[in-house]
């Protein structure tokens, strides 16, 4: 799916060799500050590298039109913006900003079951906390007909079990839609246990 070869960003990232390869779970660890963010966000173009190459379905990124590129390769970022309105709206709103059709409650009410979010779609997002938060915008990502959706630390807001049960939950999800995961994650044991595979970031190079 992706290839990176000696792929260098600033003083932050220099990778020689990196396959990530689809269909396989993908957990990227390390310590923090390590450089998981930038690898993330150089793979969906949020960021160009100064050197080396990224090639994502054998083409590089330099070939591929941002736009284009994002329709394929969603992310959800550390900090998401939720939009005002309800819970509805900041579901929806990524199938609208990609000029997608748009889907019905039933849908909607799916996706908060697979991100354990007990909640009533015309809640006013205002009223939610920092953790039901992300989970729309977990969802909001998920409804996205992508090939890939990269996910950075998208439950670093949960309590462990809650994390435990939307992981499982996403999973579940993106095998049976066909799609394919990348995720950073600060939980060793998530990676241990849910990981088909396991990168180690550390001071910016790779260490499986
Ligand atoms: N555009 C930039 N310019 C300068 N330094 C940057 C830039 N982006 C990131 N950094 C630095 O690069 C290092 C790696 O940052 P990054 O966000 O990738 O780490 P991380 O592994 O995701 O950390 P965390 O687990 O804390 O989120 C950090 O020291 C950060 O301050």
């Amino acid at each position: 799916m992706f290839k990176l070869t000696n792929v260098k960003y600033k003083n932050i990232l220099n990778i020689d060799y990196l396959e990530i390869e689809k269909n396989k779970i993908t957990c990227i660890i390390g310590e923090s500050g390590s450089g998981k963010t930038t690898l993330v966000r150089l793979l969906n173009k949020m960021i160009s590298y100064d050197q080396g190459e990224i090639y994502f379905k054998e083409r590089s990124l330099k070939d591929w039109d941002s736009i284009e590129l994002r329709r394929k390769v969603s992310m959800l970022s550390q900090n998401p913006v939720m939009f005002k309105g309800n819970i509805r709206d900041n579901l929806l709103i990524g199938l609208k900003f990609s000029q997608r059709p748009l889907v019905e409650d039933e849908v909607l009410k799916e996706i908060l079951n697979i991100v354990k979010l007990d909640k009533d779609l015309d809640e006013n997002i205002y009223n939610l906390s920092g953790g039901e938060k992300q989970r729309v915008a977990l969802g909001r990502i998920l409804l996205l007909p992508s090939y890939v959706y990269i996910l950075d630390e998208p439950t670093s807001a949960l309590d462990e079990k809650t994390e435990d049960e939307v992981i499982k939950a996403i999973i579940d999800y993106v095998k049976k839609n066909n799609r394919n995961l990348i995720m950073v994650t600060h939980s060793k044991k998530i990676a241990i246990n849910y990981g088909e595979r396991v990168i180690e970031v550390s001071k910016g190079k790779i260490k499986e």
